[in-house]
C-alpha cells in the first residue's frame, strides 16, 4: 500500500478515541481567539511564535507549556468552544465515539470554578451527540504533581456531577508520583461507582503498571510503553486483556520513542495485547487520531488487518456496552469487506 492509500484507508475506518486531554485539543488559533475575548495577554506574539515553543524533550517540558495555555480559558462558554472544535475535528476523521479527559483542578488551582468546567464541557459533548452522532464519555484526570488531599477535595466537587463522569484519571508529571500516591482516593471513587484508569508506564518504570493494576483496579492503562521490559508484566497485561491507550506521536514528540520505526505498538500487537491508538495532546504533537494512526502504520509497516484490528480494539476497550461494542464493530468489519470489493 502507498502512502495515499493508507491514509484513504484510515480516514474512512470508524474508530474510537480513548486517550484525549480536552486542554491538549487546545489550537493557536482558537487560544489567540479567547485570550482577545477575555482580554487576556498571552506572553507569544503570534501563532508562529507561539507554535514555536512546541519542541519538547520531556513530559515535563511539554507539560509546562501545556498548563499555561490554559491560562486563558475562563468562562464555560471557552470550555465548550474547545471541546466543540475537538469534536468538529474528530468528526471530520470518521472518529464515531471518544472517551475525553479534563484536568479541573488545571483550573480550579486558578479561580475557576469545577461547575463552569465541566459544564461548558458537558454541553458540547451533549450537542457532539445530537448534531455530530459521536457518543462520548468524561474522564475526571486527577494531578499526580499535586496532593492526595487536593484529589480528594476534587473528587468531592465532581460528587454532585457523578452522572456526567464516567471513570478517573491520573496524569501529568509521572516520575516521583507512583500510583500508590492515590490508592486511597481512587478506592473511594470506585465505591461511589467511577472507574478508574491511570496514564502508567509513559516515562515511569513497569512498577508503575503493576500499581495502576494492583492498588487503582484500572480498566485500563494510559500509555503503557514500558510495560514492555517487564515479561511478567506483559504476561498479566495479555491474560487480563487490559487495553493499552497508546499515543504514537505524543511518544515521539516527548521522546519516549527516539524514532517511529522504534515505536513498541507492533510489538504490542505481536503479543497479543489489547493495543489502540489515540492523539492524547493533538494540538501540541502535531496530530489527531488519523495521523496517529497513519504515522505507526508507515513507519511499522502495518498490514491493513492490523490496522483494522486497532479499530476494533478501541471499541473493545471503550466504556461502550457490549451491544454497543458489537454494533461499532460489525461497522468496522462492514467497511473493510467494502473496501476489499
Ligand atoms: O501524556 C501525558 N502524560 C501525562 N500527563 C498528561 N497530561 C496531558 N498529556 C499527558
Ligand atoms: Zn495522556
Amino acid at each position: 500500500m502507498d502512502q495515499d492509500a493508507i491514509k484513504n484507508f484510515i480516514s474512512g475506518l470508524p474508530k474510537a478515541e480513548l486517550h484525549l486531554h480536552i486542554e491538549g485539543t487546545f489550537e493557536p488559533e482558537l487560544m489567540f481567539g479567547i485570550a482577545e475575548r477575555n482580554h487576556i495577554d498571552l506572553k507569544y506574539n503570534s501563532v508562529d511564535d507561539l507554535k514555536s515553543a512546541y519542541d519538547f524533550n520531556n513530559l515535563q517540558e511539554f507539560l509546562d507549556i501545556y498548563y499555561s495555555g490554559t491560562n486563558v480559558l475562563i468562562e464555560e462558554q471557552d470550555f465548550y468552544d474547545l471541546t466543540w472544535a475537538y469534536l468538529q475535528k474528530i468528526h471530520s476523521q470518521n472518529v464515531l465515539h471518544t472517551e475525553i479527559f479534563f484536568d479541573p483542578q488545571t483550573h480550579t488551582s486558578r479561580g475557576v470554578a469545577f461547575d463552569k468546567v465541566i459544564s461548558g464541557i458537558h454541553r458540547a459533548l451533549g450537542d457532539g451527540r445530537s448534531k455530530l452522532g459521536i457518543s462520548s464519555f468524561l474522564i475526571l484526570s486527577f494531578l499526580r504533581h499535586l496532593s492526595e488531599e487536593s484529589a480528594f477535595q476534587t473528587l468531592e466537587e465532581a460528587l454532585p456531577y457523578k452522572s456526567w463522569i464516567t471513570a478517573i484519571g491520573l496524569d501529568s508529571s509521572e516520575k516521583g508520583h507512583p500510583p500508590n500516591k492515590f490508592e486511597r482516593v481512587f478506592t473511594k471513587a470506585q465505591a461511589e461507582g467511577f472507574l478508574t484508569v491511570a496514564h502508567a508506564g509513559e516515562e515511569g518504570s513497569p512498577e508503575y503498571v503493576w500499581e495502576a493494576l494492583k492498588l487503582l483496579q484500572v480498566s485500563r492503562i494510559d500509555h503503557g510503553n514500558r510495560s514492555l521490559e517487564d515479561s511478567l508484566l506483559i504476561d498479566e497485561l495479555v491474560k487480563r486483556k487490559m487495553s493499552l491507550t497508546v499515543c504514537p506521536l505524543s511518544n515521539l514528540k516527548l521522546k519516549v520513542v527516539r524514532d517511529m520505526t522504534q515505536h513498541p505498538l507492533a510489538k504490542m500487537l505481536d503479543k497479543g495485547m489489547m493495543a489502540t491508538v489515540n492523539s492524547d495532546d493533538p494540538a501540541y504533537f502535531g496530530g489527531y487520531v488519523n495521523e496517529n494512526y497513519e504515522a505507526v502504520a508507515v513507519a511499522l509497516k502495518l498490514t491493513k488487518g492490523q490496522i483494522v484490528q486497532l479499530a476494533k480494539n478501541s471499541f473493545t476497550a471503550s466504556f461502550l456496552n457490549e451491544v454497543e461494542k458489537k454494533a461499532m464493530i460489525e461497522k468496522v468489519d462492514l467497511y473493510y469487506r467494502d473496501q476489499k470489493n
